[in-house]
């Protein structure tokens, strides 16, 4: 740091520094959109200042009116925009202007990969921000005073957006903060007044207060020397206060870019006005694309919240339950108070009740979505779904619902994308089905070559096939659906009801008889390691698979708890044996017992693999199973 008189240079932090070089290149082909990002902080920093001046009103000073102003300059090559907003004091403007105050931004940093197109789209996601600027500018100069801060406190801040900034201090009567580009050759055009007017009215319809622009002056007014005066050019009112009707769908667009710091456009969105008991509008969108770090549980969730017009806080999380953590959007209730706080929130039966309204049009707006455009909602799905299924077990009296917006892959295409709804799999359930069957495996590919399916796809019944982390918890939350069961294929004895014919009842029976001994022989070599053998009708090409008992815990959820080095209750697998297949017919007839206990050890260990499961000794299983393969080969 090199500090003259009172001017002190300073460093951008490293990773500000390389966002900024590969923001200016990627961006460089939507150049306007610097003008939406310092107005948007603008309007932000009025916000506060409305919010900050509810419990210290002296901080309006004498400038009640909140606004902002754009003022080209063809003669000096700039653009300015003021607003007298909340201002940074000395402190704020090297913690905002010179770091990117965001934690992971290295990491992130890590995924961009020279394309311009996907790089622009990432660091939309992130966020451009302030250092938008530089896209426009070869030079930008900010001076700022922080409300209450003494004129002589105002500082001036100025970078080329090369390595470092400068800073020093300014005398400024005027509170909040003023950015001046000093515009690159090549982007001259944004020192003309229509050019701007126009970016301005396609970016900020939806601010709430007004943009302003120097009116333009007739050949007279000019020669008379008559001073220019300002002219709103938005419609400066809060977007969601106005009717559905008046809104145009770019304006919703770019509302939601505005509060959500997205730079990809919104899915869908939903927009509602309440009257009544409770009194509030609310105006709710589904992203296209999820933040960096939607999986950090303790990232900014939640809504922008109003009272009255009057912004309140941002991340307001008490209005949607976690598993709709990826909504965006406002919130203005009639009904609280100007000074309520999180904690109050929490308490406020209020509250509760616009959180279950505000969920329930979440769900809604999904599943119109999902009727109206399924292309849309598949894009949702793959994004969010995970999340979603945190859903039913969160969120019990709303079950139902979240299970409608389920999607998942089935035996009916074995495809891994999940597109099927719990509905699609009802409306093609076979004559006398009354459950839903599901099969849980590691990967797609092991659900959908799980043994467990063998019988299924013989008789033609659909499986779900699950594989990812939560399914197999989302499934024992979930329970049923539509009054019907869901079913785990690989849990319990196979009854499949009405849909096993009789003589294959008859046929089953007729084989445990036969078996009985078998079935005895194999549990004394498997003793304490299985809690049960038996024949089963479950397989067609397979010898043997192992199932969980009926209230035991499931394979899937097993693995992840021990994963997770949490205890895990002792519980033992079901052996079923295929009394078809010539290899356990064959076993039947082995009369030298230690042959026989090595072909059922190593049926044992084939059936641990086919669920994706580890098996107690790999090295003896090879042994074993090279043994005999010597023998064969004799
Ligand atoms: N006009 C302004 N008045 C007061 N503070 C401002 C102003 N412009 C920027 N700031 C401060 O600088 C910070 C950084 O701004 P920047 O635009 O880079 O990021 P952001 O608005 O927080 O988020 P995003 O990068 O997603 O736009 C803001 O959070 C705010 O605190």
């Amino acid at each position: 740091m090199s500090a003259t008189a009172e001017k002190e240079t300073m460093g951008f932090q490293t990773e500000a520094k390389q966002l900024l070089k590969l923001m200016i290149h990627s961006l460089y082909s939507n150049k306007e959109i610097f003008l939406r990002e310092l107005i948007s902080n603008a309007s932000d920093a009025a916000d506060k200042l409305r919010f900050e001046s509810l419990e210290a009103p002296e901080l309006l000073e004498e400038d009640p009116d909140l606004k902002i102003t754009v003022v080209t300059n063809k003669d000096t090559k700039t653009i300015t925009i003021t607003d007298n907003g909340i201002g940074m004091s000395k402190d704020e403007v090297i913690q905002n202007l010179g770091t990117i105050a965001r934690s992971g931004t290295a990491e992130y940093l890590k995924n961009l990969t020279g394309d311009k197109k996907k790089d622009a789209q990432l660091i939309g996601q992130f966020g451009v921000g302030f250092y938008s600027a530089f896209i426009v500018a070869d030079r930008v100069e900010v001076f700022t005073r922080r409300a209450g801060l003494p004129a002589n406190e105002a500082v001036h801040w100025e970078s080329t957006g090369e390595a470092d900034f400068s800073i020093e201090p300014v005398e400024r009567a005027e509170r909040g903060t003023q950015v001046v580009l000093h515009l690159r050759d090549d982007s001259l055009d944004f020192a003309d007044d229509w050019r701007v007017r126009s970016v301005i009215k396609k970016y900020s319809d939806h601010i709430s207060l007004p943009v302003m622009m120097y009116k333009s002056q007739s050949e007279e007014e000019i020669k008379e020397g008559a001073l220019p005066e300002f002219e709103t050019i938005n419609e400066a009112k809060a977007l969601w206060v106005r009717n559905r009707t008046e809104v145009k769908d770019e304006e919703y667009i770019e509302f939601y870019k505005h509060i959500s710091h997205d730079f990809n456009e919104p899915l869908t969105w939903s927009h509602n006005k309440v009257e009544g008991k409770l009194e509030y509008a609310s105006l709710l969108y589904i992203p296209e694309k999820a933040p960096f770090d939607m999986w950090n549980r303790d990232a900014n969730r939640g809504v922008k919240l109003y009272v009255q017009r009057t912004f309140i806080m941002d991340e307001a999380e008490q209005f949607l339950p976690l598993y709709l953590r990826f909504v965006k959007g406002v919130v203005d209730s009639n009904d609280l108070s100007l000074n309520v706080s999180r904690e109050i929130l929490q308490k406020d039966p209020n509250v509760d009740s616009m959180k279950s309204a505000l969920t329930k049009r979440v769900l809604d707006m999904l599943e119109k979505l999902a009727k109206k455009d399924t292309e849309k909602y598949q894009t949702f799905w793959k994004t969010f779904g995970q999340v979603l299924k945190e859903g039913p077990a969160e969120d019990f009296a709303n079950r139902e619902k979240i299970a409608k917006l389920l999607r998942f892959a089935t035996s009916h295409d074995n495809k891994a994308e999940q597109t099927h709804s719990l509905d699609d799999y009802i409306a093609r359930m076979k004559e006398g089905q009354k459950e839903i069957f599901y099969v849980v495996g590691e990967s797609h590919a092991m659900a959908s070559n799980s043994p467990h399916l063998e019988v299924f796809r013989k008789k033609g019944i659909e499986v779900l096939l699950l594989s990812d982390r939560v399914d197999d918890w989302l499934m024992n939350q979930l329970g049923e659906y539509d009054g019907k069961q869901l079913k785990d294929v690989g849990r319990g004895e196979l009854d499949l009801g009405e849909l096993d014919a009789e003589e294959d009842k008859k046929q089953k029976e007729k084989l445990a008889k036969e078996h009985k001994d078998l079935v005895e022989r194999v549990q004394g070599i498997l003793e304490g390691k299985v809690q049960e053998v038996r024949v089963t009708n479950r397989l067609t090409d397979s010898p043997a698979c192992l199932v969980v008992g009926d209230y035991d815990i499931g394979m899937q959820m097993k693995r992840i708890l021990e994963q997770a080095g949490q205890d895990v209750p002792d519980s033992k697998p079901i052996f079923e044996l295929n009394p078809e297949h010539p290899l356990v017919q064959k076993l039947d007839k082995e009369a030298d017992e230690d042959r026989f206990g090595d072909l059922v050890e190593i049926l044992f260990d084939q059936a641990h693999l086919a669920e994706g499961a580890d098996i107690e000794d790999p090295s003896a299983y090879i042994r074993k199973l090279n043994k005999l393969l010597l023998e064969m080969s004799r």
